[in-house]
């Protein structure tokens, strides 16, 4: 095993060789346009202006898409913005004539009554409420039901994958549901979102007892690599609107505790936006393609000697000092842009619900934003029901999973052991309220996975077409599980949330595929081989490799043509009986 480990380093370039730095040692459809037009008889009232300023907004963003539908009808087609304006300026233009159409969103106590006089505007800076608890972010409702649920799907699909500034994010093609007031000049987007649905064919076929239904929602297949672009693009545009005239608010920067991605996102979005970004570390624990990511972007990186739940409290008590703006999911605007990916996969299936979501929970706040988005899409009958949510733990850090176990008894924060899922690396998560709420409203199941499981679950998917993170992998050793267990059915419309990418983790995929890791049997590593530069070396190695499969038929395996002689041209120029 010693050659393939050597090979492996002979292959990979000498700066990614360590997973986890030190800083110190670092330094080096568009479908239904046409309902549009047709708004609902039973909502629909022409003297509204509310109504009518909210369709003409509609018309819009999406005229460019019903010309192109229609076909024949060359009056729709839209006419280009001049030469001397950029799509924000196009944008703020245009908004003058729409504004925020008296959606509007605050914050409240996570889980107050109705009618809660405890209120506070998203332009207040609170994180918690008066009693210490969560915050969430309520819409106005009444406002939003004012149209049919086919009006919403039908405006959200017209501005899918467009340019029109800010549609074209897929957070932000949703601005209605996320943050209803703000200016578009405000916004800080990377045209994040609209990622991937990936079908699962073969592993859901080939390795999970042949379900067709299986898929995988690659968020992150993102600007940063990872779901938390969704939630920075809204937190960050919500600072730069409070630093910004006429609020003006004294913020010298924002600030987060992260094990890697959320720092990555918020110091990608603050230096799009020119705002100072405060990243705190926990040493030795995050990968080295993650800690380059504030440190390019320009952001003040500090590597605390302790770990996320450390570096959790370091940043709350900064925080309430300075006047550093706090950017983990504990401020619940984050949330809002997460949900978006709840919507975004209902919309993927022309707004049909999956049975089943299962999501890598960490710090909880994603697993409740999935909720939020489901049931967002439920209350304003975009959708008429609910999935089921799995909450999928690594087995080092899993005080979820306990709780769950324990018939939500006792919740008791754990000290996180080292995992391969090392974004998940938390004990005392933040969110832990909302995650009870979401999985207690959905029916919803928690699952753990060993290290061993994570790591063959995101090799095995990774031998199927995906290039998955040690936090997918969590998920997907869940969903083995339950697929096990008969609790997940062969015919269940699965989604897999996929939370990074897996260029991220590169490390860990060398030590496994390396058979390098302790106690590890590293069933699917598939380390490369040394050869030496000669004909018959590499033809040995081919034969040894291919043996059995020479003068295969392709496609059923049986041997074709009966034939003594197997040569390699078939192979080559392969035949089918
Ligand atoms: C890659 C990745 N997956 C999953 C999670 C878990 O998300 P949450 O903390 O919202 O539970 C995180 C962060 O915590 C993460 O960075
Ligand atoms: N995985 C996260 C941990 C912090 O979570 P957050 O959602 O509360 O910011 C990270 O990448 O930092």
């Amino acid at each position: 095993m010693a050659s393939a480990v050597s090979s492996f380093l002979s292959l990979s370039s000498s700066s990614d060789r360590l997973d986890r730095v030190p800083f110190r040692e670092s330094n080096h459809n568009n479908r239904g346009i046409a309902k549009l037009s047709s708004p609902c008889p039973h909502l629909w009232n022409p003297t509204d202006s509310l109504l009518l300023r909210h369709r003409r907004a509609a018309r819009i963003c999406c005229s460019s898409t019903a010309a192109s539908s229609s076909g024949s009808n060359h009056q729709q087609l839209k006419t280009r913005r001049p030469a001397e304006e950029n799509i924000r300026e196009e944008a703020c233009r245009r908004d003058e004539a729409t504004g925020s159409c008296g959606f509007s969103a605050c914050y409240v106590p996570f889980n107050a009554p109705a009618d809660t006089a405890e209120t506070y505007s998203l332009d207040d800076v609170v994180y918690r409420s008066r009693s210490g608890g969560l915050l969430d972010v309520r819409h106005g409702m009444t406002a939003l039901k004012r149209f049919p649920g086919s009006y919403w799907r039908d405006l959200f699909d017209s501005r899918v994958g467009r340019t029109t500034w800010p549609y074209g994010s897929g957070v932000w093609s949703k601005k209605e549901f996320v943050l209803p007031e703000i200016d578009p000049d405000h916004i800080v987007s990377l045209f994040e979102g609209n990622s991937n649905l990936f079908w699962a064919e073969r592993l859901g076929r080939d390795h999970l007892g042949g379900m067709p239904d299986l898929w995988v929602k690659h968020c992150g297949i993102s600007h940063t690599g990872s779901f938390k672009d969704l939630g920075m693009t809204v937190l960050v545009s919500q600072v730069n609107r409070l630093c910004r005239a006429p609020l003006n608010r004294p913020i010298a920067g924002v600030g987060c505790a992260s094990t890697g991605d959320t720092s990555a996102a918020l110091s990608a979005y603050c230096a799009a936006a020119g705002i100072p970004a405060i990243v705190f570390l926990p040493t030795d624990r995050i990968s080295l393609a993650q800690l380059v990511q504030p440190i390019a972007n320009g952001a003040t990186v500090l590597s605390i000697d302790t770990d996320f739940d450390g570096c959790m409290r370091l940043i709350r008590e900064v925080t309430a000092e300075l006047p550093i703006y706090l950017a983990n999911s504990l401020n619940s605007l984050r949330l809002e842009g997460q949900k978006t990916a709840a919507i975004e996969i209902l919309q993927q299936f022309d707004w049909e619900v999956p049975d089943w979501v299962i999501v890598p929970g960490g710090n909880l706040g994603n697993i409740y934003a999935f909720y939020k988005g489901f049931e967002m899409c439920r209350e304003l009958e975009l959708v008429d029901r609910m999935p089921r949510l799995v909450c999928a733990q690594a087995a080092n850090a899993n005080p979820l999973y306990l709780h769950y176990k324990s018939g939500w008894a006792d919740f008791k924060p754990v000290i996180a052991a080292d995992t391969f899922a090392s974004a998940i690396q938390i004990g005392d998560p933040v969110s832990i309220d909302r995650a009870i709420f979401a999985l207690k409203a959905t029916d919803g199941i928690v699952e753990e996975a060993t290290e061993e499981e994570l790591m063959d679950a995101m090799s095995l998917a990774d031998r199927t077409g995906m290039f998955a993170c040690p936090h997918t992998g969590v998920a997907l050793a869940a969903l083995f599980k339950l697929r096990e267990r008969g609790v997940i059915g062969t015919n269940d419309r699965t989604i897999v949330v996929s939370t990074a990418h897996g260029l991220k983790f590169t490390q860990s995929k060398v030590a496994y595929h390396s058979n390098e890791i302790a106690n590890m049997a590293c069933r699917y590593a598939n380390p490369p081989v040394s050869v030496k530069a000669s004909f018959g070396a590499v033809m040995d190695v081919l034969k040894k490799k291919l043996d059995g499969k020479l003068g295969l038929c392709v496609s059923c395996e049986t041997a074709y043509p009966p034939c003594a002689k197997t040569s390699f041209s078939a192979i080559f120029a392969p035949t089918t009986c």
